[in-house]
């Protein structure tokens, strides 16, 4: 095959039957499903944690079974006891038996007599109330042993009646309860060795793709991990299913088709990632068309993250192909796919909370989808909620895990304005903010004192948005502290030129910058920063990897090079990280980073600068606890000193 055709063969071709809104998608994927709860199952109590009760659950005994005493004390008949004083005690004869817990009463209370008995003891036959100990006195007398009760008793006093906590043929839960350990105990009770619960949804997970390599093998150059087998099977178990986890697959017909007929055989419905807008689309579209029918029911959804998302059905076993993307993926998964396992699982459907919140920056958005935009919140100057969209994109692992929840931007529109209010739909359980939120440029000594800080029980939010981004939200006074390392070109100053009224800068920590390459590469051999700066620019077979505007790194290197462009300038990425990946890799040959990041990456370093990481704090949160709890924690001899292990100088 040419060269050409493979590129052709492998391109993404706008393939999909027929983009559909996604109520319709979602209409015509579940009018072809069986969407009751699964077959009934007993299991042991043992294993009924985080089960679903299939119908109602009667008590078999009662709770307690028996009349018992809930105190230590004597047995009697309450009307013995009336009148009685400390001045004047109730004389009343001891019957010869001391009923212990377990122990069945042999002897009648007469009038006249009392039975010792302990909490938990069986009340015997003709007894109506219990004295505690503490309110008598035994003694020896001369018709052989007694007791004197110094208070009146009133009829039932510390008696538990059989079956007044749990009464026999009481339903004790209901259908589609989900069984925590509050409801095992009280079925134990009840005397229930086994419970009748739905049978568990087995959903079969494949990832598909050439690159995929399961977690813990070593990554080959081009390889990416399989994320979305690890987070599916997990969200399968939350919503109730057991996941069957089937492995990776290679964009190969035969073995796909091979694997998607073991899984139907054996779950309960498959959910495949990977390949579904390009080649392996067509692939899983013909597969399915081999199966009994209905097969695909939809191929494109208007949304985004989750356009190429593929819903279908073998018989009325339902097939979910999502999107390779990660973000993508869980999004279209937490959906479509939920909802189905949740109905077969017999849990009711899922309810998410809402807030509102204040859009913090202009939001662009891809016309004709109904966007959904991942957010993280914080709380406003004035006790509001400001959204902060992650910004992370489909391809993302983790903005849909550290997101605090998402709004929808409608199709119609092209964006969402900055100041906007949206609807946020909360995820990830209870809704709670940090102690501390900390907007601005992302450093590795920031991670350290946070650990510290978190040790002492301050939960802190850090979104990396970059040195300006977080001046602006500290001017705005949305966050509680903006880490920057903003240079001043013409003074060479860091931080302290940029600062605003309201505003104070707490020093950081200073940290290398330099030019990054690999080591060995001979035409830096021995330069300083400055001179491998102006030995690179001029050499065209050097490939630069910038960093993006606004950041401090950008400024920097922006200064050093006077105007020049070199080859690689418009490359152009939001990391240390990155520029030091792209250098290792061989996709650039030089760039500027910290040298704690370039060491972590094996590359040579030429110093350039050493920057000043600073905090700007809003004078308004400064006595916050938190922010005091922050200072104390930068302060401390243990963050100095795990600051100076990572390479970082303590200010
Ligand atoms: N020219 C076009 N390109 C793309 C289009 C398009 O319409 N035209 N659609 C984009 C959209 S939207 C999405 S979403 C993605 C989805 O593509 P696929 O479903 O075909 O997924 P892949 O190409 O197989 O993978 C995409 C990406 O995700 C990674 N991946 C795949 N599986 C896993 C996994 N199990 N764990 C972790 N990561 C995974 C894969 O390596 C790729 O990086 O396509 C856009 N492109
Ligand atoms: O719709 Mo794709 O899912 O943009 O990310």
């Amino acid at each position: 095959m040419s060269l050409l055709d493979r590129i052709r063969r492998a391109a993404r071709q706008e393939q999909f039957l027929d983009v559909l809104p996604a109520e319709t998608a979602m209409a015509r994927f579940q009018a072809a499903l069986d969407l009751s709860p699964l077959p009934a199952e007993a299991v042991p109590l043992a294993e009924a944690l985080g089960r679903v009760t299939a119908g109602p659950v009667t008590a078999a005994a009662d709770a307690p079974p028996f009349d018992r005493a809930s105190v230590d004390g004597f047995a009697l008949r309450a009307a013995d006891t009336l009148g009685a004083t400390e001045a004047a005690p109730r004389r009343l004869r001891l019957n010869a038996e001391l009923l212990a817990c377990g122990v069945a009463p042999g002897l009648t209370v007469e009038a006249g007599t009392a039975t010792a008995i302990a909490t938990g003891g069986v009340i015997p036959r003709g007894a109506d109330a219990v004295v505690m100990v503490e309110h008598t006195e035994a003694e020896e007398g001369p018709e052989g042993p007694v007791v004197l009760i110094r208070r009146p008793a009133l009829p039932g006093q510390a008696i538990a009646h059989a079956g007044s906590d749990i009464a026999r043929g009481e339903t004790l839960l209901r259908a589609a309860t989900c069984i925590t350990s509050r409801e095992i105990g009280m079925l134990a009770a009840a005397g229930l060795a086994t419970v009748p619960v739905v049978r568990r949804p087995r959903i079969a997970i494949l990832s598909t793709g050439d690159e995929l390599v399961p977690p813990g093998a070593p990554l080959p150059p081009g390889g990416i991990y399989d994320s979305n087998a690890a987070i599916l099977a997990a969200a399968v178990a939350e919503h109730g299913g057991e996941p069957v986890p089937m492995g990776i697959f290679r964009d190969d017909e035969a073995a796909l088709e091979g694997a998607l007929r073991r899984a139907l055989d054996l779950a309960d419905m498959v959910v495949m990632s990977g390949g579904t807008s390009k080649g392996a689309g067509d692939v899983s579209h013909r597969i399915l068309a081999r199966l009994p029918p209905p097969g695909v029911l939809v191929h494109g959804v208007a949304l985004k993250p989750g356009k190429p998302l593929c819903l279908g059905a073998v018989e009325r076993k339902p097939v979910v192909v999502l999107p390779g993307f990660p973000t993508s993926a869980v999004f279209t998964f937490q959906e479509f796919a939920v909802p189905v396992i949740r109905a077969m699982a017999g849990l009711p459907p899922r309810t998410d909370a809402t807030t509102e919140a204040w859009l913090a920056i202009r939001t662009p958005s891809e016309a004709g989808r109904t966007e959904y935009v991942m957010v993280s919140l914080a709380e406003d100057a004035e006790g509001g909620l400001a959204a902060w969209p992650l910004g992370k994109g489909s391809g993302s692992v983790t903005a849909f895990s550290q997101a605090d929840g998402f709004f929808a931007i409608d199709a119609a529109e092209a964006g969402a304005a900055a100041g906007s209010l949206q609807r946020i739909r909360l995820i990830g359980g209870a809704h709670r903010l940090p102690d501390l939120t900390i907007i601005g440029s992302h450093c590795t000594g920031l991670d350290a004192v946070l650990d510290l800080l978190a040790a002492e029980g301050v939960r802190a939010r850090s979104l990396a948005v970059g040195s300006l981004g977080g001046l602006a939200a500290a001017k705005r006074g949305e966050c509680d502290l903006a880490p920057a390392h903003l240079l001043k070109a013409e003074t060479g100053e860091y931080n302290r030129p940029f600062l605003a009224p309201g505003l104070r800068l707490v020093p950081g920590w200073r940290r290398v910058q330099g030019v990054v390459f690999r080591p060995g590469d001979a035409r830096f051999a021995g330069l300083s920063g400055p001179e491998a700066v102006r030995r690179a620019a001029a050499d065209p077979a050097l490939l630069l990897v910038n960093r993006n505007a606004g950041s401090g790194t950008r400024i920097l290197l922006d200064g050093l090079l006077g105007g020049a462009r070199p080859p690689g300038y418009a490359n152009q990425p939001k990391s240390h990280n990155a520029v030091a990946a792209a250098v290792a890799q061989g996709r650039a040959d030089w760039g500027v980073a910290t040298a704690s990041v370039a060491a972590a990456y094996g590359l040579g370093v030429a110093p350039l600068a050493d920057e000043h990481y600073d905090f700007f704090l809003p004078e308004a949160r400064a006595e916050r606890p938190a922010v005091r709890a922050f200072l104390a924690t930068l302060a401390s001899e243990a963050a100095r000193a795990r600051l100076r292990a990572l390479g970082f100088t303590p200010a």
